[in-house]
């Protein structure tokens, strides 16, 4: 199966130049500069600098190039795929769409597959998600991924094509379960970064990792997603990885929020608009949500860490 890549980011290229290693595929720029400089030097050195493609990958700006692709990934940032999909993407509506982000629409509370379906009602919405990080993928290293597509039969199908010999999916249908791990553990990856950043310790980090999830899963409930599949990869899983590691950018941004540091507003950093769209999103209002509702106050710098610890810790004492 031909595979298509639209958006060469860090992610975008780390799947390319792992499918690429099994087969074609066809990576797609909106940049023609930086879809050149790929076909000369054979590396993506703005985003996954160091990494050599691999040899089926066909970097081009020509989004006719995806025409022949039987199925295409969509590898840009949660907050633009809307538009990518209405725009340059729209003669792929026809196909299964894979989506690679992890967030909430702030306009709309919708995840990905939910924008697929409205932008692409014609298209197979699916969504590839889990612990991963795009250089690690790209060094051929082991990572598994949860693939969800509410089509039971093309799942598995997509699942064969999407699979390599390093790089292995599991399967569900259960899209909404799958999107909101993903989103949400960014939320609590910020979190998490602030409460290390500012020296609060490990354990108050294990504490945010796991009253985090229980408003992961609360959030699941209202929108019907299986509390199974926040167990599993997409959820558990990256919930775990993002808190834990300092190359999630999201943990990034929290601790340089919680020692009180600069961050650069260019990095992808998908947790500060899904904290934004879950509080403004009517569906949640009543929802139980602190962590959440924090971590929106402080990247949108209403209230500072010790305010927001302070109010957390002052919550009156409940059953677990
Ligand atoms: N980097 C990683 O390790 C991982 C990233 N992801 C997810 O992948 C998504 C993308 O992240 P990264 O690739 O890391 O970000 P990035 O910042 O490296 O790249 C984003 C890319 O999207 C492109 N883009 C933005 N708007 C576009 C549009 N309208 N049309 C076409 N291309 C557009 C940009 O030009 C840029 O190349 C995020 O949702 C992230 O959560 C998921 C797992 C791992
Ligand atoms: O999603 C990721 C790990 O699974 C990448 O995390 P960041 O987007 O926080 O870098």
């Amino acid at each position: 199966m031909r595979v298509g890549v639209a958006g060469a980011g860090a992610f975008g290229t780390a799947l390319a130049i792992a499918l690429g290693r099994k087969g074609a595929v066809t990576l797609w720029s909106r940049d023609e500069g930086q879809a050149r400089a790929m076909r000369d030097s054979r590396q993506n050195a703005a985003r996954l600098p160091g990494a050599d493609l691999s040899e089926g990958v066909t970097p081009s700006a020509d989004v006719g190039e995806l025409d022949d692709c039987e199925v295409v990934l969509l590898a840009m940032p949660m907050q633009q795929m809307r538009a990518a999909l209405a725009g340059p993407l729209a003669q792929l509506a026809d196909r299964p769409l894979v989506a690679c982000c992890k967030g909430i629409e702030l306009d709309t509370g919708l995840g990905p597959t939910g924008v697929i379906a409205e932008v692409a009602p014609g298209a197979t919405a699916a969504l590839l998600t889990g612990p991963s990080f795009a250089g690690e993928i790209a060094r051929g290293l082991p990572t598994a991924l949860t693939l969800a597509c509410a089509d039971a039969a093309r799942v598995e199908t997509l699942q064969r094509a999407l699979s390599t010999d390093v790089l292995r999916l599991y399967r569900t249908t259960d899209t909404a379960g799958a999107e909101l791990g993903g989103a949400l553990k960014n939320v609590m990856a910020i979190a998490c970064g602030a409460v290390i950043g500012a020296g609060l310790g490990n354990s108050a980090r294990a504490a945010l990792m796991t009253r985090g999830y229980a408003e992961m899963l609360r959030i699941a409930a209202a929108r019907g997603a299986r509390p199974e599949t926040l167990a599993g990869l997409s959820g558990f899983g990256d919930l775990t990885l993002s808190c834990t590691s300092d190359m999630s950018r999201n943990y990034q941004l929290g601790l340089a929020i919680g020692r009180g540091a600069a961050f650069d507003p260019a990095v992808t950093v998908e947790g500060a608009a899904t904290a934004r769209a879950m509080v403004k999103a009517e569906a949640y209002r009543g929802l139980d949500l602190p962590i959440t509702r924090a971590v929106a106050d402080l990247v949108d710098g209403r209230e500072t860490l010790p305010s927001v610890m302070a109010r957390l810790l002052a919550r009156s004492l409940k059953e677990e």
